[in-house]
């Protein structure tokens, strides 16, 4: 590993004297920090106690680990006397008024992934860093109601076998990792590029009765493999952990898809836009890759409230325009059963 340390890579960022860019690269320095804390508590699993139930929800009724609520009180904590007007969170129902003349809002997911705590795999914090809305009437949590395409910066850590950060300032994506023998972040792979085509995809699987049929078709299609329309075989994975999915997506293509599904609770999917699919979007749109909610670009979608879901599908650029073609092209359902087989149309 020879690439930058991440603080080295923040100071080239903040050379030309912008004051905004400043505060952004000392909120990425303080949040690497407090993500080297969550990583010692992961990394203790049963020993430590912090991943206990607590037997409570957070505002979209997930069941609560200790370890959720650490990490949002070590994040908020983190960011106390940093240049952040306004932090909102996964586990908190309102955003909290930090100091209201700075310039950033920022919007976490702490702990991403977290029912996989006990089974020892990979979770992660996903973090978007937004301009602060400012004037007498402007509440805190309209900062948070800005399209994904205001970010100034998004990324997220990966504590799995690697803790890593994956990070966008909006030009290009860079990925670092720990260095235990450094003691720092350092740069690993250089402004990553996600590959336009892919034979992967991720996809909870047990949902495929719930799904619209557009979803169904595509994974179908996936599938069929070289027997079907696609005229080649595909891998599938489901970690069920986004970071970990997005981790991958972004070092070797491949998409994922979380849909609106017929569930209670899933017309809109599962994810969160604001803290969850704007940050990725922004990663891998950074990356050379493509996120929609299935048919639309996330990062032009207005968020409604804080809390929003949203169908996600992201990674490989030409399988997720696919998939939207499924959805808004007649061809491919109406005319789909005549020309399945070696023709060759739906190629991607
Ligand atoms: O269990 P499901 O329905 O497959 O959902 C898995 C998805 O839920 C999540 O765990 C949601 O995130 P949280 O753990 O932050 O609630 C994603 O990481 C993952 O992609
Ligand atoms: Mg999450
Ligand atoms: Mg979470």
């Amino acid at each position: 590993m020879s690439g930058a340390t991440l603080e080295a890579y923040l100071a080239s960022y903040t050379a030309n004297g912008d004051d905004l860019a400043r505060d952004v690269a000392a909120v990425i320095q303080r949040l690497a920090k407090a993500a080297l804390e969550i990583r010692k508590l992961v990394g203790q699993g049963a020993l430590g106690a912090a991943n206990a139930s607590r037997g409570t929800s957070n505002a979209d009724g997930d069941l609560r680990k200790n370890l959720d609520i650490l990490s949002d009180d070590l994040f908020l904590s983190c960011l106390q006397g940093a240049p952040v007007a306004c932090y909102a969170s996964e586990e908190l129902e309102k955003p909290v008024l930090l100091e209201p003349s700075a310039r950033l809002a920022v919007a976490m997911d702490p702990l991403d992934g977290s029912s996989n705590i006990d089974a020892n795999i990979s979770v992660g914090t996903i973090f978007s860093v937004l301009p602060a809305l400012k004037g007498p009437d402007v509440d805190p949590t309209q900062s948070f109601l800005q399209p994904g395409n205001r970010q100034l910066a998004a990324g997220f850590f990966l504590y799995g076998p690697q803790t890593a950060l994956v990070l966008s300032l909006g030009k290009g994506t860079e990925i670092f990792i720990f260095s235990s023998r450094l003691g720092c972040f350092v740069e690993a792979c250089k402004s990553v590029s996600i590959p336009e085509r892919t034979s992967e995809f991720a996809i909870n699987m047990s949902n495929y009765r719930h799904w619209e049929e557009a979803i169904r078709l595509y994974v179908d299609d996936c599938l069929a493999g070289s027997d079907g329309p696609r005229e080649r075989d595909f891998n599938m994975r489901w970690i069920a952990s986004l970071v970990a999915e997005a981790f991958r997506i972004l070092c070797r293509g491949g998409i994922f898809l979380y849909p609106a599904d017929g569930r209670k609770g899933y017309h809109q999917g599962r994810l969160r836009l604001v803290y969850e699919a704007n940050p990725i979007a922004f990663l891998v749109e950074n990356a050379g890759g493509a996120a929609t909610s299935c048919v639309t670009r996330i990062l032009d979608l207005i968020p409604e409230n804080l809390h929003q879901r949203v169908p996600l599908a992201f990674g490989s650029r030409r399988e997720v325009a696919r998939v939207a073609r499924y959805h808004v092209d007649p061809n491919m359902i109406g005319e789909r059963a005549p020309l399945f087989g070696k023709r060759g149309l739906f190629r991607a």
